[in-house]
């Protein structure tokens, strides 16, 4: 079947669906969660997992089964273990119900990709694709007024430039990463993708402007850093939490550093925030 849907591009008409779904269904689910949940943007929570990954599990449906309709044609995808549950009610919907026949869904990195084609769904990009309707994506923090940490997968250019060619950017999380304030939950940092040549003057430059200390994000199972997707270092900005910052007016000094090429703020981005909570509720967030 994996072969038969190459050739059945653009997706197959609804009564093929139907053939399709005997098919493929048992196969897809198998092969995709084999490779995708264990291995794929987790950052190693440990504690209390399986009640983050159900948190993170309604987050991810409720916000596909409100966002993703007949209507949507193209969809960003995110990056992270969050959006792993989201691909996952995507492909029930498309390979189950036999609905969203037409979805074509872009990814931000090399792990959205994978998951895309693991799932058997349409893979779109943006030079075919460069208006999106819905970016789904997760977070690492997401304070009151929305404002988003992103990247602690290290994964923050293709989901920035995804979530600006969208009409709006969904986000998607447990209930760990809701906070008033930058810094209060997650204390890694901001991650700023830098090129590789610069890191050490960038690191200085944004110690001396705002204080607090930028590090080099050092891969573990190889030597020497961590390469993003599109070939860069990243540095983790621990910035010092108890200080006021106007986060748009920090994005903008830090894009101004030459050689920073994105920064993990994501000030303006954001629509709406799913939560799932710890007592099997949603909290929906607005701008
Ligand atoms: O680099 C990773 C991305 O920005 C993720 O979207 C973010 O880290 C949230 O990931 P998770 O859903 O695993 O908490």
């Amino acid at each position: 079947m994996l072969v038969l849907r190459g050739f059945l591009q653009p997706r197959p008409s609804s009564h093929l669906v139907s053939i399709a779904n005997k098919l493929v269904t048992a196969k897809t689910f198998r092969r995709a969660s084999s490779t995708t949940n264990k291995n794929m943007g987790d950052k190693g929570d440990k504690t209390n997992k399986i009640a983050l990954d159900e948190a993170k599990k309604l987050a991810a449906r409720t916000a596909v089964d409100e966002w993703i309709t007949e209507d949507t044609k193209i969809v960003g995808i995110g990056s992270g273990s969050t959006i792993v549950f989201a691909v996952q009610r995507i492909a029930e919907r498309v390979w189950k119900e036999g609905a969203l026949c037409d979805l074509i869904c872009v990814p931000t990195s090399f792990q959205a990709r994978q998951l895309i084609l693991d799932y058997n769904l349409n893979l779109g990009d943006l030079d075919r694709n460069p208006i999106i309707d819905i970016a789904i994506d997760g977070a690492d923090e997401v304070d009151s007024r929305m404002v988003l940490i992103k990247g602690g997968g290290g994964c923050l250019l293709q989901e920035k430039i995804v979530a600006s060619c969208a009409k709006h950017l969904i986000v998607i999380a447990d209930y760990t990463k809701r906070s008033l304030r930058l810094g209060e939950q997650w204390c890694k940092g901001i991650p700023i993708e830098v090129t590789p040549i610069a890191h050490v003057p960038i690191k200085l430059k944004i110690e001396a402007l705002f204080g607090g200390e930028a590090t080099l994000r050092m891969a573990l199972a190889k030597a020497g850093p961590i390469i993003t997707d599109s070939g860069n270092f990243l540095l983790d900005w621990r910035f010092v939490a108890k200080r006021e910052f106007d986060w748009d007016e920090v994005n903008r000094a830090l894009m101004m550093i030459p050689g920073v090429v994105e920064t993990g703020l994501f000030v303006d981005n954001a629509h709406k925030c799913y939560f799932g909570m710890a007592d099997g509720t949603v909290k929906v967030q607005n701008r």
